[in-house]
């Protein structure tokens, strides 16, 4: 472990696991504030794609702090072995743990939620940056139960308006967008796209598209035929519905914005309306 991260903080019990690294409570020895602190091992990162994405991560996260509901990027620390972020403390649970352990549909506070997700997502295009890896397993909440969207490992500069498009296939199958599987050139609707599939999920408690394989995920998003079965849907407005044909829409030119999500009737109506006019 790097000697000036030692002399600035307390490494205390692990709290996490991930691919390249270990996740730890710690204390600023100053200030006695609590944060996380993620070491990640350089000798797990043997190929170009996973050297990229550790690089990238704390770079991109700098430059989006400060913003409430993403996750702050304290002080990076570097020596030969690893690298060592200094992160927002949050809760051991993710929106994929307390998905699958709610008993309830639709999700409580999924309003709440996918407000804050878009708030954080909005704020990323604005500063020209597509997060590309949008799912909850990396949604985390603070201890005032404040969202904190992390992991920015796949996260990808495109430069804001009018700024160049991206290629690769990057993502997660149940989150994926169609035109990343398709391997065209994409834009940063790929992130409405899966907080689309994130939302039908609190709404629905299971994925608008699936299967028993990745392959078989792919053809489904491929396929893209959004359906709101009565049986799960029957407790869901139609507000809510309009909402996710505009997000979970294929053509990315006519799929809304996160920014434009923002201010659909569902969203500010705080989830409430049944009867909203729709737009
Ligand atoms: N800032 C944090 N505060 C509290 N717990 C965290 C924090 N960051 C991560 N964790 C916990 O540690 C786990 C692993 O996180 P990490 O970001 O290393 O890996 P991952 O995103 O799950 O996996 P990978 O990086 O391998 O794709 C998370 O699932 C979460 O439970």
């Amino acid at each position: 472990m790097c000697s000036s991260l030692k002399g600035q903080y307390e490494i205390s019990e692990e709290i996490g696991r991930g691919r390249f690294g270990t996740i730890y409570r710690c204390y600023d020895v100053v200030s006695g504030n609590p944060y996380a602190c993620k070491i990640i091992d350089k000798s797990l990162l043997t190929d170009e794609t996973d050297q990229q994405c550790i690089l990238n991560e704390p770079k991109l996260m700098s430059l989006l702090t400060p913003h409430p509901n993403i996750l702050t990027i304290h002080n990076a620390f570097e020596d030969q072995h690893t690298l060592s972020l200094i992160l927002d403390l949050c809760l051991p649970l993710t929106l994929l743990d307390r998905l699958t352990a709610s008993t309830v549909t639709p999700f409580p506070n999924a309003c709440h939620v996918i407000t804050q997700l878009l708030q954080a997502v909005s704020h990323c295009h604005r500063s020209g940056i597509a997060h590309r890896d949008l799912k909850p397993d990396n949604i985390l909440f603070d201890s005032r139960d404040v969202l904190k969207l992390a992991d920015f490992g796949s996260a990808e500069w495109f430069g804001g308006d009018g700024g160049s498009l991206m290629t690769g296939v990057v993502g997660t199958p149940y989150y994926v967008a169609p035109e990343v599987l398709m391997g065209r050139e994409y834009d940063e609707k790929v992130d409405v796209w899966s907080c689309g599939v994130i939302l039908y999920m609190m709404l629905a408690g299971a994925p608008p598209f699936y299967g028993d394989s990745a392959v078989e995920i792919f053809e489904s998003v491929l396929r893209a035929n959004l359906r709101f079965p009565s049986r799960v849907f029957r407790n869901v407005s139609p507000a809510a519905k309009d909402l996710l044909r505009k997000m979970i829409c294929k053509d990315p030119s006519r799929r809304i914005s996160a920014e434009q999500a923002l201010r659909h009737p569902w969203i500010l109506s705080g989830g409430e309306s049944e009867t909203a006019e729709l737009t």
